[in-house]
């Protein structure tokens, strides 16, 4: 099967190495081109345009970073848009909100194409592995079409139905793992001033109704105040953002999310929003947690 892929940040790379791997061919776009130079040692082509690589390939994929990201590659000069048309599919694996989705989704289909959004769940490494988990919606042809791709990226895909509901599923997901993040931070801050180990707190949690793959794997690095990016902190803000926003839509009153939203405002103005989502932790201990 041939798939161009468009945007090879933290997740796209990973994504487009494991198609690679198991045989795809891909074409592949980046803003920043230099990036696209891995790819292309494992067996990659390049597109110069994410219109060029939609004319080339029946099928494309986008992972970018956030709404603004994900308009401006469908609907700017050189985009998607131009050589979108019948017989083809575009995939949007990126977190996005409802709205943004309808929005592709509804130039796509004027031009005679077929859309799905697919935003995952999992980070980086489960990217490496081809473990995340897709939530996908839209036209339910080109999600049958794409599932060989999303067997391979992926260790389950749900298909949900009508446009948006892949993106509404991903930011409630967002969300909790966000509000988690927090709460998690805030308790290694109270053992440590409480004079409880840390690194006790971490074995005792690991054993109990609330130990989580996250806990497990953040734990110890967020205790060595190290925060290399597998989810990069302004990401999880964005999604907090949306979530809150989906939220007001529908009068759902989310006040654990908005403190969590506040401390991820407050890591990105510390200039922390490259690091990893789990540097919220800083601002965390800066109020009064561990020093
Ligand atoms: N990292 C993670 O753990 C996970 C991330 N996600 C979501 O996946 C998406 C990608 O995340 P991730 O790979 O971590 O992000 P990165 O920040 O590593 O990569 C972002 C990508 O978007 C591109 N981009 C940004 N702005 C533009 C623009 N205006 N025009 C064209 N391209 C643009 C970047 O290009 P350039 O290289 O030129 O900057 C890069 O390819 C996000 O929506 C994120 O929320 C979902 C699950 C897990
Ligand atoms: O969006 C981030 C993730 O880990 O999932």
């Amino acid at each position: 099967m041939e798939v161009g892929f468009l945007g090879l940040g933290i997740m796209g790379k990973a994504m487009a190495a494991n198609l690679l791997r198991h045989g795809f061919r891909v074409t592949v776009w980046n803003r920043t081109l230099s990036k696209c130079d891995e790819l292309v040692a494992m067996g990659a082509a390049v597109g110069d345009t994410p219109a060029s690589v939609v004319a080339k390939c029946k099928y494309t994929i986008a992972m970018l970073s956030d709404p603004s990201a994900a308009l401006s590659v469908v609907f700017d000069k050189d985009g998607v848009l131009e050589q979108i048309g019948e017989g083809k599919g575009y995939v949007d694996m990126s977190t996005v909100d409802a709205a943004t989705s309808c929005k592709i989704s509804e130039a796509v289909k004027q031009k005679g194409g077929a859309f799905v959004e697919a935003p995952v769940s999992g980070s980086k490494k489960p990217a490496e592995d081809g473990q995340l988990v897709i939530l996908a919606a839209g036209d339910k042809a080109l999600y049958d079409d794409m599932v060989p791709a999303f067997d391979i990226l992926g260790k389950k895909s749900f298909f949900l139905g009508e446009m948006g509901n892949g993106a509404k599923m991903k930011l409630v997901v967002n969300m909790i793992m966000g509000s988690m993040m927090n709460a998690f931070s805030e308790g290694l801050c109270l053992a440590d001033k409480s004079g409880l180990s840390p690194q006790t707190l971490l074995d005792v949690l690991d054993l109990g109704a609330i130990a989580n793959p996250m806990f497990k794997m953040k734990g110890p690095s967020m205790l060595q105040g190290s925060y290399n990016p597998a989810f990069p902190l302004k990401h999880q803000q964005k999604d907090m953002r949306l979530a809150l926003s989906l939220g007001d839509e529908n009068a759902v009153s989310m006040p654990v999310a908005a403190a969590a939203n506040e401390a991820f405002k407050k890591a990105r103005s510390l200039g922390l929003g490259d690091l990893d989502f789990s540097a919220v932790h800083e601002v965390l201990k800066g109020t009064g947690g561990s020093g």
